[in-house]
């Protein structure tokens, strides 16, 4: 039985006080909520006070970014060791915003999945196809490249253990969303390659979320489909009564 796993990624949204203020009024809407996993992934700089107030709620700390080494001269980096004494549990990794912007490449991707599996942090791998993708039937072929080309070299156990995100490029903040259909059809493809990479037993443990302008009103479709197993949340995460919605949403 996979938990859905809620998250939370504000990307480079929320001052330290309004993080607070966010998890505070999270705390109250989703009291006594239970048979989901709710996490935030807050900009480093809020990290420290979103993770002192979320102590003994259940809800978890992810860090959205980290650097391959454990320490070192990197300037401007920071390390899993750090993320985990800062009380984080898991880390996204790969985001499309990194791949784009910061020109990440899967085999930095791969380097950072196993150093945050190292330091006993979970991943968030994200994986996802652009439009000219889609449009040209390659979805499989490149969603395919990633997860092989992130996650090579890992354990089964390692495997079991991750979180995937599926998120299409052109449905990250954009409003348009992969119909349920779509969305399934690329989750249950990828669960079906990592049972090829780790065998099946990883591949019935490990969950895999969709991400891309999820909503209040399109969740409950979207996380009642088999192979989505909760969902990364962007800019519907900011606002406590709609990140709220989403998590009621995976109870239904
Ligand atoms: O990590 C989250 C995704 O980039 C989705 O963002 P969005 O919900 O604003 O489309």
């Amino acid at each position: 039985m996979r938990i859905p796993l809620l998250a939370g990624n504000w990307k480079m949204y929320k001052t330290v006080t309004e993080a607070v203020e966010f998890v505070r009024g999270l705390k109250e809407a989703l009291a006594g909520i239970q048979g989901v996993e709710v996490a935030v992934c807050p900009p480093f700089t809020a990290l420290y006070a979103v993770a002192r107030e979320l102590q003994g709620t259940g809800m978890a700390l992810g860090a959205q970014n980290m650097y391959q080494a454990e320490e070192g001269a990197y300037t401007g980096e920071v390390s899993p060791v750090m993320l985990k004494e800062i009380g984080c549990r898991y880390v996204i990794l790969g985001h499309s915003e990194r791949r784009q912007y910061f020109g990440e490449s899967d085999e930095m991707i791969n380097a950072k999945v196993k150093l945050a599996l190292k330091h006993g942090l979970t991943p968030i791998v994200c994986v996802g196809e652009h439009l000219k993708d889609r449009e040209a039937g390659n979805t499989e072929k490149v969603v395919g490249e990633q997860v092989r080309r992130s996650l090579a070299g890992l354990s089964a156990a390692e495997l079991a253990g991750l979180v995937v995100a599926y998120e299409p490029v052109w449905a990250i903040g954009t409003g348009r969303t992969a119909s349920p259909e779509d969305a399934q059809q690329v989750n249950a493809f990828i669960r079906s390659l990592l049972a090829e990479m780790g065998g099946q037993e990883a591949a019935r443990q490990v969950r895999i979320q969709y991400g891309g302008s999820v909503k209040p009103d399109n969740a409950a479709e979207l996380l009642g489909q088999p192979d989505i197993d909760g969902a990364l949340v962007g800019g519907a995460s900011l606002k406590v009564e709609s990140f709220a919605a989403i998590v009621r949403a995976a109870l239904q």
